[in-house]
């Protein structure tokens, strides 16, 4: 029987072939030969079986011509949602490994951020970085910006322009006394961040929103935070920030923050955990601290590119998911060396896999599960899984057109492999080159148009 709601948009486009994505129910659901129709909207207006080809186009009045079939070896599955990444830090990806996380930040971060003020740099960047991100299949962003806000919104304008999905952080910090010009007073940082939500609000971006985003507790005096979390909740904004990513960083945290019980003590205090708030890292986070994720609804986004490049530790995601708190993964450029969310799905494969080796007990994360965080857990994570994240009904269609034997790719095929085989070599062994259309909200948004390339 087809998934389907009343026909009201007009179809746009159907598409017969393979379907992979997870629900709630299931980690990894398989439709092979299904149908799926999207809307006018971008929205999906129904999911069947190919069988029911005559069935559905009369209902929802389309010719059974318009239907694109998926070539063999080809499949359908959910755009990836990147939960952490810093635009500003793409200009120095790959380079600057070799700090501890505190170090790192005074060393190579705050200087390249704090040249954000030039929007011709600030234009080249994000606008190289929104096109890397497409192509690697990330449909849906959580970008940190810098303290610039022009800047923070141009990278707005830029995600909207080619069509991304996306929060966009103008970041807050009232505290740097490495990098002393890279900072905001106090009311700086207030006064610029509601010009940020006011300017933003006023360009009526369908798919791009603002997110609130003190940088992390070390950088922002408790004043600042608590005043982040009122426009927070005035605005019904969402929130972003990191937490116990290393264990210097969690010191002078308790340093800072003398009265607060515990690093997620501190943004409870100031109103910054709900269940619009995603934290970056979470690695030395306790039982109880976990608990408070939990019932705040806040989530977490693993960045294990990062979270080894810098030595900071291993996230045991398992731990998390047992404790019931909302998990997606993230990049977290440039900490993190790589721009894809393969890459990101690799990673937690393997810090789940160094766990297993440093306790046999640990119950190792499977690929399919990992496919669920990067696609579906990652739009629960931002709360935005009412909009996309996966093939419901009703929901947006943001997709990845995946061919596994793409020419040029790197996957050779020998046998007949099964549709979640072909996914599995997909996550270990694919790339951008497999990834031959990308769709966001019904739109189609790679390949990117020929003066855009
Ligand atoms: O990985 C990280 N990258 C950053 O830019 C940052 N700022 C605070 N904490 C951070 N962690
Ligand atoms: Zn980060």
């Amino acid at each position: 029987m087809a998934e389907r709601q009343t026909a009201t948009a007009a179809i746009q486009r159907v598409y017969r072939g393979t379907f992979i994505h997870s629900t709630q129910r299931k980690v990894v659901e398989v439709l092979e030969d299904a149908l799926l129709g999207v809307d006018t909207q971008g929205k999906i207006s129904f999911i069947g079986s190919g069988q029911d080809l005559s069935q559905l186009s009369q209902t929802f009045g389309f010719s059974p011509c318009v239907v694109t079939e998926l070539k063999e070896h080809e499949f359908f599955m959910p755009g990836m949602v990147d939960t952490h990444i810093h635009a500003s830090q793409y200009s120095y990806a790959g380079t600057a490994l070799d700090m501890p996380l505190l170090q790192w930040l005074n060393t190579y971060t705050f200087p390249v951020e704090s040249g954000f003020g030039d929007m011709e740099f600030a234009k080249k960047v994000y606008t190289q970085l929104v096109k890397r991100t497409l192509r690697n299949g990330t449909t849906t962003a959580c970008y940190f910006a810098t303290i610039h806000t022009d800047a923070s919104l141009l990278l707005a304008q830029i995600a909207n322009d080619f069509g991304q999905r996306a929060l966009v952080g103008k970041v807050c910090m009232d505290r740097n006394n490495s990098v002393k010009h890279y900072k905001e007073t106090t009311h700086e940082s207030q006064e610029e961040t509601n010009r940020f939500i006011a300017e933003f609000f006023a360009r009526k971006y369908p798919l791009v929103k603002p997110v609130v985003t003190p940088r992390f507790a070390p950088s922002c005096t408790g004043a600042l935070l608590g005043q982040l979390g009122a426009i927070a909740k005035n605005n019904h904004l969402h929130i972003q920030s990191h937490i116990s990513e290393n264990p210097e960083e969690v010191k002078l945290v308790k340093e800072l923050f003398p009265d607060s019980e515990s690093y997620t003590d501190v943004y409870h205090k100031y109103n910054l955990l709900t269940d619009m708030t995603v934290m970056a890292h979470g690695c030395y986070l306790s039982d109880k601290e976990l608990e408070l994720f939990r019932q705040t609804g806040a989530s977490l986004s693993h960045c294990p590119n990062s979270n080894i490049s810098l030595c900071s530790g291993l996230l045991d995601v398992r731990n998390v998911l047992n404790h019931k708190v909302k998990l997606g993964l993230g990049t977290d450029v440039a900490g993190g060396y790589s721009a894809s969310m393969l890459d990101a799905v690799r990673r937690t494969l393997d810090t789940s896999k160094v766990l297993t080796i440093q306790d046999p007990d640990h119950k190792t994360l499977n690929f399919e599960e990992v496919f669920m965080l990067a696609t579906l857990g990652g739009s629960q994570a931002l709360s935005l899984d009412d909009q996309t994240g996966n093939f419901e009904v009703g929901k947006d269609f943001d997709a990845l057109r995946v061919n596994v034997a793409a020419p040029g790719a790197p996957i050779d095929l020998f046998q007949n492999d099964g549709p979640k085989v072909l996914l599995e070599r997909f996550l270990n062994l694919g790339d951008d080159r497999n990834i031959v259309e990308v769709f966001v909200a019904g739109r189609s948004v790679l390949p990117l148009a020929e003066s855009a390339r």
